[in-house]
């Protein structure tokens, strides 16, 4: 097991949504497995007035997001935990004199012997993420004398390349970029890590992944809610920011990216950031016509429930062009992917809450044995990365009788088999990496801003260019038609069960 120092975590923001759904249950869940350090306490600063009290009942005893966890471990452990939250008010506004917060820390540190180990997690709006660095820095608490210092980023990072740019190059000014972590959930899902597991541990996979053996692959990223009250931050955001530039980029740099030289955090994420910065980036208008389709879910009727359009929902404009659907066709220009087409879509209001990559292998040269379907007998490789998280290969078998016909069926893997094994929730997984130093999955600058760079020329295009349509989808179906017209030549996108154990599988009847 790796090294805990003692420390404190730091929470700007901590009177907000994040704080109490994420952050605190997180906490509370490596609490419960003995994974804290001896000497741990939390320390949330907002402008909110709150004393420790009202902070702990807040974000614990009251909590909705511990009532179940806390239910199930008895009252003085809960009160061992909650004893280790202390609440700072920061006043008027975040960019102010840390003075007062100073000597808060401090005066903590010295009283619980927390080594002047600090995490500083930013859970505020991002305008106000330069603006706290530098006031730390003013302080004197990004220095690393004694003790370590961390800051820990939510996305979103920049809202384009040039503001990306613009807050990397702000929080630089005050951190070193080994002490910033920029947090990305996807990449501390079990599922996503488990990329780099099927691909660089299985001699079977790694010879295949390559332009001679793969015929494309195609990400889907399906939620089944709509924006819900988020509607304010999503309206300025939409599909591409809020999903595809961060999370699912970083899933294409894991299908994509070279074998690492090291488990090393720098070099795997040198390997992503070139993966990254092969895409193709996509200039031409007709290229960009071509290949990306957006849409917004319109007003439906799901099982007799009524459903609000993205236009009628709380905090969106009426008349609002955000896309809360984006498909985006693509190539990645180097040695192993030349001309293999890749297909990411992500959305709103979708049949199902999935994600999942599947690798679609290219036919065998020549067609010995007749198929009973046609357009389904390319081999495929399933990766589930959620709900029902596993791995599921179509292989071709005969069809019992006269003669060789060829039907597909599962050869499949479920997280849930492992019995013994929990599987860490992503935020869990990701702090406990922070609290240890480790980087690894976490996004570096460069990573970022090479997405952005590839995301840019499709926001300008969508906002500016000529003729480009917003579709609109029936919530609770798949999408506009249309973004089957991207997969020409192959089909259209597949529509996966909400559970990968549910995927149809040849039925041998003896
Ligand atoms: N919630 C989520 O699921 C996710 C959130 N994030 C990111 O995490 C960060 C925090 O998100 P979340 O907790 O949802 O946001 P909230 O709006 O719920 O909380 C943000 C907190 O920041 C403080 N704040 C300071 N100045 C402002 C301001 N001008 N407007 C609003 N709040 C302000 C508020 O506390 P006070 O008024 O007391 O100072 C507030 O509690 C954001 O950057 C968001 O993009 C990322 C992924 C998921
Ligand atoms: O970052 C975000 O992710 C969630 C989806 O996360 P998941 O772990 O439930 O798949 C998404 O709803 C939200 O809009 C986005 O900001």
């Amino acid at each position: 097991m790796r090294k805990t120092d003692n420390q404190m975590l730091v929470i700007f923001g901590a009177s907000g949504d994040l704080t109490a759904r994420k952050l605190v249950p997180a906490i509370f869940d490596l609490f419960i497995a003995g994974q804290l350090p001896e000497n741990y306490i939390v320390l949330g600063a907002s402008r909110s007035n709150l004393t420790d009290g009202e902070f702990r009942k807040r974000v614990i005893e009251e909590s909705p997001f511990l009532k179940k966890k806390i239910a199930k471990v008895s009252e003085e452990k809960v009160k061992e935990f909650s004893n280790t939250f202390f609440y700072e008010d920061l006043g008027e506004d975040y960019d102010t004199s840390y003075d007062r917060l100073q000597k808060r820390i401090l005066d903590l540190d010295n009283k619980f012997g927390t080594g002047e180990n600090i995490i500083y997690y930013l859970s505020t709006p991002p305008t106000l993420y330069e603006a706290i660095a530098k006031n730390l820095a003013d302080q004197d608490l990004n220095n690393q004398t004694n003790g370590w210092k961390r800051l820990i980023v939510e996305k979103p990072f920049g809202y384009s390349l040039e503001t990306a740019k613009e807050l990397n190059k702000g929080l630089q000014t005050y951190f070193a970029e080994s002490q910033i972590y920029r947090i990305d959930h996807y990449l501390g899902k079990e599922t996503v890590q488990n990329l780099l597991i099927t691909r660089f541990s299985n001699s079977i996979f790694e010879p295949l992944w390559n332009r001679n053996y793969i015929h494309h692959v195609e990400i889907t990223n399906a939620e089944s809610v709509g924006v819900g009250k988020r509607g304010g931050y999503y309206d300025k955001s939409g599909a591409l920011r809020d999903m595809f530039q961060n999370h699912l980029l970083q899933i294409v740099s894991l299908v994509v990216m070279e074998p690492p030289i090291s488990d090393k955090p720098d070099d795997i994420r040198n390997e992503k950031v070139k993966a990254l910065k092969s895409l193709r980036i996509m200039r031409d208008e007709q290229v960009l016509y071509d290949n990306t389709i957006r849409a917004q879910y319109i007003a439906s009727t799901i099982n007799g429930k009524k459903v609000k359009g993205y236009r009628e929902e709380e905090g969106v404009d009426p008349n609002s062009t955000t896309e809360t659907y984006a498909a985006i066709k693509f190539f990645v220009d180097n040695w192993r992917w030349q001309d293999v087409p890749f297909y990411v879509r992500t959305a709103k209001c979708m049949p199902t809450k999935v994600t999942e990559v599947v690798i679609y292998f290219k036919s065998p040269h020549h067609q010995l044995f007749q198929s009973s379907d046609m357009s389904s007998k390319a081999n495929k490789l399933i990766i589930r990365i959620q709900p029902d998280e596993g791995i599921l290969v179509k292989i071709g078998v005969k069809v019992p009788g006269q003669g060789f016909k060829v039907e597909r069926a599962n050869m499949d893997f479920y997280y849930s088999s492992l019995e013994e094994t929990t599987v860490m929730d992503a935020y869990e997984r990701l702090l406990l990496d922070a609290m240890q130093g480790d980087a690894t999955l976490y996004a570096r600058a460069d990573e970022v801003e090479a997405a952005w760079e590839f995301v840019d020329p499709i926001l300008d295009y969508w906002k500016n260019g000529k003729d480009v349509r917003m579709y609109g989808y029936s919530a609770g179906v798949w999408g506009p038609q249309n973004a089957d017209n991207l997969i020409e030549g192959i089909g259209m996108w597949r529509n996966p069960e909400a559970k990968l154990a549910d995927e149809p599988d040849f039925c041998v009847l003896v």
